[in-house]
């Protein structure tokens, strides 16, 4: 028998639906959702809570000439679903499928590209204000964004503009499920609460019904903004109105009886306008409801048993998590931070013993690299974790606030190279290069478990910002010792001595996770190999004594070659004059795509027999 989410190939299908056939096709969605994500793994708890959102909206406005833009953009797969790509799904963050975010080139309904938090609000406000320009008059401009989402500084750069243009057809749909990827953090959390709470709510939903009800729409809705504005109706204003936008809700996220007129009488609406709905992450599938945050971004499990852990060797993260709790049993002054990424940070543990040491900011980067920087102007020894991709944001408070003052900050960088699934967006592609421009920062890269946790003590030891760069996932599975101790500055480590013919000498300098590939090569063409360690300050003697001793010179990164630690390696035979021949490896000057990483390294190149083929054409040249 067909099913009603069979015959939806675009929004104009769902517009044929009557009520009951419409809310038997949000089942049938969930239904799909967590079977498709339970074997291509996803963003699986938010878009649960989605589902009755995007149909409702897809229902109500004419996309994609109106325009919708999901902030994030982890909690779209429904939209993805009804917008023509479901025969896709089963592609879903796997390589040259579909992506796991909204992205422009994949679909026009896509009509932005998300995956870093809290740009939807400025991306919206810049169509509308196009649509404007463009005398495009009676497009729409939606844009979807989370609670956690609304925590970010640029969303209240974006509302500061926003909400002072009235001419504008621009609406904001505030999707409050009362979770980030953790539980919520922050005075925001409680105005949210507020909110939803007591008298607020109780008026709020009076006036929903009058929203509801279908005549007459415009008197009720600019009744309620004219009572808003004089104070008249709640007992106290919500941040929205402070910042002048007509603010609706809260309503029931889940029902589309009240969730598709509401949405009909906005459109008709101008102005910069704000709808609270309130969600539940995980809707439709209890393990989900009951454990959110486990259910956030996941790999592919038995969706009739749910997630069932499996023992695994550390990953980095958890080598980070271990030492974090180890250096500050030792060290009370010892304080993590994290922009809302407690759990795939590893600062679980952390937080669970030392409460009062612990600070998630909510999605703040900039403000949890500062907050660092205080912390260390004060002699406390701050440790901020980012994950390599988010720290872009914290790009100008790295130099200002923590780099120019030299203050005693350390970064641990996870994510570090390519991830995978999530793709171009989430990379950490770029990190060595923005990073090893910046005076006083030491940046290490570390090749193992046990090296990882050296490089954070030696961090920690230093009175200079320090940086150590790890991968997602697990080293090469080295037995990490329990004892500490400091890494000697700026200097490698010499892995191996190679014995190769003159003509065919090759020292491959290895930055951080390419070490294991190195090795490899080396075996096979009996190389050179070092262990960098260091990406600044790099060590000058070792580049001098493999230029000396070998006719080629092989770096090794997972950092975008441009301006990376294989130029650092170049810089230093330049200011040395020393001539060598030098190839680099690493991820080439384009976007790279999700999907696993052996494919993604043999796209870039990066992998054991991409890296051996290059050099022994290399080598032919040479000779
Ligand atoms: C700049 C940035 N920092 C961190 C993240 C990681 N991240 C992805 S979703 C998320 C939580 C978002 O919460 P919310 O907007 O409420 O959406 P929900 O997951 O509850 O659906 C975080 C922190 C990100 N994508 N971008
Ligand atoms: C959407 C988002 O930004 C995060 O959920 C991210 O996908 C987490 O990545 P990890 O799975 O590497 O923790
Ligand atoms: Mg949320």
């Amino acid at each position: 028998m067909t099913t009603i989410l069979e015959t939806i190939n675009s929004p104009a299908d769902l517009k044929k639906l009557s009520m009951p056939e419409l809310k038997q096709l949000a089942n049938e969605l969930r239904t799909f959702i967590i079977d498709n994500v339970s074997k291509t793994g996803g963003h699986l708890s938010s878009s649960l809570g989605t589902v009755e959102l995007a149909i409702a909206i897809h229902y109500v406005f004419d996309t994609p000439e109106d325009r919708l833009v999901w902030d994030v953009g982890h909690q779209a797969y429904a939209h993805k679903i009804l917008t023509g790509r479901r025969d896709r799904m089963s592609t879903l963050r796997q390589y040259k499928g579909l992506s796991g975010f909204p992205k422009r080139s994949e679909s026009p309904y896509d009509c932005f590209g998300t995956g870093h938090s809290s740009t939807s609000i400025s991306a919206i406000l810049g169509m509308a204000v196009a649509a404007k320009t463009l005398g495009k008059k009676g497009r729409s401009h939606i844009a979807v964004i989370g609670d956690g989402a609304m925590t970010a500084g640029m969303v209240f750069e974006a509302l500061n503009c926003a909400g002072d243009m009235k001419d504008l057809r621009l609406l904001v749909i505030l999707n409050d499920n009362d979770c980030s990827i953790s539980p919520p953090v922050g005075a925001l959390k409680n105005h949210f609460t507020q909110l939803m709470s007591g008298q607020f709510y109780a008026q709020a939903r009076d006036i929903g019904k009058a929203i509801v009800r279908p005549f007459p729409k415009l008197f009720d809705l600019t009744k309620r903004a004219e009572e808003y504005s004089k104070g008249m109706v709640a007992p106290h204003s919500t941040l929205f109105e402070e910042f002048g936008m007509n603010y609706h809700g809260p309503i029931d996220g889940h029902d589309l009886e009240v969730l598709i007129p509401v949405l009909q009488n906005m459109k008709q609406l101008n102005g910069p306008l704000v709808l609270h709905v309130v969600t539940q992450k995980g809707h439709g599938y209890a393990p989900a409801v009951d454990n959110p945050t486990k259910y956030h971004g996941i790999s592919p499990f038995d969706s009739s048993k749910g997630i069932v852990p499996s023992p695994h060797a550390k990953t980095y993260t958890e080598v980070f998590s271990d030492w974090l709790v180890d250096i500050a049993r030792k060290d009370p002054g010892v304080i993590a931070i994290t922009p809302a990424m407690k759990e795939g940070s590893g600062l679980v543990a952390f937080a669970k013993e030392f409460p009062n040491r612990f600070f998630d900011v909510a999605i703040a980067e900039q403000h949890a690299a500062t907050f660092a920087a205080g912390l260390a102007a004060e002699g406390l020894k701050p440790v901020c974790t980012f994950y390599s991709t988010f720290s872009q944001r914290a790009f100008d408070q790295i130099v200002h606030d923590v780099a120019i003052q030299d203050l005693s900050v350390l970064f641990p960088l996870d994510r570090g190279g390519l991830v995978g699934a999530d793709g171009a967006t989430h990379h950490g592609s770029f990190d060595l290069s923005f990073l090893r421009c910046i005076p006083n920062l030491v940046i290490m890269a570390p090749s193992d478990e046990n090296e990882c946790r050296q490089m954070l003590y030696t961090g920690y030891k230093l009175d200079h910002p320090a940086i150590v760069r790890y991968p997602r996932g697990r080293g090469p599975g080295v037995p990490v010792d329990k004892e500490m101790h400091e890494l000697p500055l700026g200097k490698a480590r010499l892995v191996r001595t190679g014995n190769a013919p003159k003509g065919a000498r090759v020292a491959m300098l290895a930055f951080g996770s390419m070490l294991a590939e190195a090795k490899a090569v080396a075996e096979k063409i009996d190389a050179t190999v070092y262990d960098m360690r260091f990406v600044k300050p790099v060590d000058g003697d070792a580049i001098e004594e493999a230029a000396k001793n070998n006719d080629l010179l092989v770096t090794l990164e997972e950092n975008v070659i441009i301006g990376g630690a294989g130029d650092a390696c170049l810089e230093v035979l330049a200011a040395k004059g020393i001539p060598a021949d030098v190839f680099q490896i690493g991820i080439p000057d384009r976007f790279i795509q999700q999907g696993d990483n052996l494919h993604l390294y043999q796209e870039c190149g990066m992998d054991e027999e991409s890296i051996l083929n290059k050099i022994e054409e290399r080598l032919k040249r040479i000779g």
